[in-house]
């Protein structure tokens, strides 16, 4: 299928934002061999294109291309930078809708939550564009006379991006936002299901003035290019959002070549409701943390522990609302739940409910395939769930709502902390003192206390524990695109 064709099909009001290459030092490309990668649509499992399946040497130029441009990058000043960001997140706002239409063919997401994503997206670009100018050393009182000591901040040089396809653009500006600022250049490499929402963002960084080779952005198989990603010298920092299990990987991988890394990987939220919440604010949290993106979030709330006080009014004012939600293809009206991802997704949304209702848990609501078929499912609510159920300790990455009761205060924290994961908790309590308890107990990098809608450009974002190394977002996110170098200056005479 030719660009246009899919373009056509997608009805781009722009159709150059599709395109069926990889960008590397300004130019679009196709893998050497002509090995493709085809890229279908999780609703209907339509072909919308193919991307190059590009081979380790090409990545290894794609590396190279970047670090030949980084010098002229870094040259520039941080307001030089930050106008030409300014500029990418301009256009990535005046081209929103096509950008989220190609985001729904490839994700699957509800246009709407898509449109939501390009603004995230954007937001970061223009967060960092600000950042950019603010990029502050240190001058430190030197201990001996003659010495003058300054602390100077540089850009770490190339890094690269590895990231999933639950939020196929805001979690490529999130981690080439900061770069960019800092004069870093960048190797991207989309997931290989969402990877035209990268590409679109190429095209758009040409457009807002990135020198070629400082946006270079490839397709090709998972361990192979991040093989070469991981291991080539010249790749100064790697961040990664994903798996646990491929963070822990792709940590080892860049072990030899000492790389800086973030991983923002899987988590396991508990979402806490007390006997003195306000239940209704809790279950419309409970509805904006587990199910966005049909549950595909590394925040969603996974685990719902409830006070036995509050149990079964919870119980039947959240599976009212997951009643009220409407499942079906990202572009038709109304719709608030997307297909999952693939069938592997859907296999794993099953076998918890299976194990789940095999231990003891009731099916309040859902719990089924949906009747559309393919990757839909039935947003579901499970009572009665046990601790040693599987979706207790392991990740949904589904829109299943497992409810855990609990009694005391004591309890819910040690439940909350029983995983190996610590990335987002969610707790909704109206007692002052509990809330202060609670929140500095708990082991999670992000806690919503009364909110179940966490993510931000201005907050940083990242987990302890299994969820990650890092924080991204915020004014700490440019913080690890930069080394630190300390000048000492002497010979210095005191004047007469
Ligand atoms: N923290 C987060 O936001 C995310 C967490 N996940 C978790 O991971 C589970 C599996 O989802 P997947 O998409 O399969 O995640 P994944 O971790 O397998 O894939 C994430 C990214 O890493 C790439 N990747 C996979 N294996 C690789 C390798 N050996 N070397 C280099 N890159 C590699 C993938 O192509 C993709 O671009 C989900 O069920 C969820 O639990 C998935 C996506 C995002
Ligand atoms: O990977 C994810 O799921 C995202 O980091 C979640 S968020 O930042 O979009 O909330």
């Amino acid at each position: 299928m030719s660009d246009k064709n899919s373009a056509a099909t997608l009805g781009l009001a722009d159709p150059s934002l599709f395109r069926e290459a990889n960008l590397i030092g300004g130019e679009w490309v196709s893998a050497a061999s002509g090995v493709t990668i085809a890229v279908t649509n999780p609703a209907d499992g339509t072909l919308i294109g193919h991307v190059p399946a590009l081979s380790r040497p090409e990545v290894a130029r794609a590396v190279d291309v970047a670090h030949a441009a980084q010098k002229s990058w870094r040259a520039k000043t941080g307001k030089e930078r930050a106008a030409i960001l300014r500029r990418l997140f301009d256009l990535m706002m005046a081209n929103q809708d096509d950008l989220a239409r190609i985001m729904t063919a490839e994700q699957g997401k509800p246009f709407a939550e898509a449109k939501g994503e390009i603004a995230y997206a954007a937001a970061f670009i223009e967060w960092f564009a600000e950042e950019a100018k603010r990029v502050y050393g240190d001058t430190i009182p030197a201990p001996l006379p003659g010495r003058r000591i300054i602390v100077q901040k540089e850009p770490i040089g190339v890094f690269a991006a590895i990231t999933p396809w639950n939020f196929p653009s805001a979690m490529i500006t999130r981690k080439a936002g900061p770069g960019w600022a800092a004069g870093c250049t960048g190797v991207i490499r989309p997931a290989s299901e969402t990877p035209f929402s990268a590409l679109a963002l190429g095209v758009l960084a040409e457009r807002a003035g990135l020198p070629p080779g400082v946006c270079n952005i490839i397709t090709g198989p998972s361990s192979e290019t991040g093989k070469e990603l991981c291991e080539n010298a010249l790749v100064r920092k790697l961040s990664f959002t994903g798996s646990t299990r491929v963070g822990a990987l792709l940590l080892a991988q860049c072990a030899p070549t000492v790389k800086k890394t973030s991983m923002e990987l899987g988590g396991n939220a508990p979402f806490i409701v007390f006997d003195d919440a306000d239940l209704d604010e809790a279950v419309k949290g409970a509805m904006a943390s587990k199910y966005r993106n049909t549950g595909q979030t590394c925040v969603c709330a996974n685990r719902f522990l409830v006070q036995g006080g509050v149990y079964d009014t919870f119980a039947e004012k959240l599976a009212d609302a997951v009643g009220r939600l409407k499942v079906g293809p990202g572009m038709a009206e109304g719709v608030s739940q997307g297909p999952l991802i693939n069938a592997a997704a859907v296999a794993k949304v099953e076998e918890h409910i299976a194990d789940a209702v095999s231990k003891g848990a009731r099916i309040v609501t859902g719990g089924q395939p949906h009747a559309l078929g393919r990757f839909f499912f039935e947003p579901t609510v499970l009572a009665d769930v046990p601790k040693d159920a599987l979706i207790f300790s392991e990740e949904t990455f589904g829109p299943v709502a497992p409810l855990i009761r609990f009694e005391t205060e004591a309890e819910a924290i040690a439940l909350a902390n029983a995983t190996e994961f610590g990335l987002a908790a969610y707790f909704y309590s109206r007692d002052v003192g509990r809330i202060f308890r609670v929140a500095e107990a708990i082991e999670a990098g992000i806690v919503g206390i009364n909110e179940g809608l966490i993510s931000t450009e201005v907050a940083p974002f990242g987990g302890v524990k299994s969820s990650g190394l890092g924080r991204e977002g915020s004014k700490y996110g440019i913080e690890d695109y930069l080394e630190i170098k300390h000048l000492c200056l002497g010979g210095i005479d005191t004047p007469a």
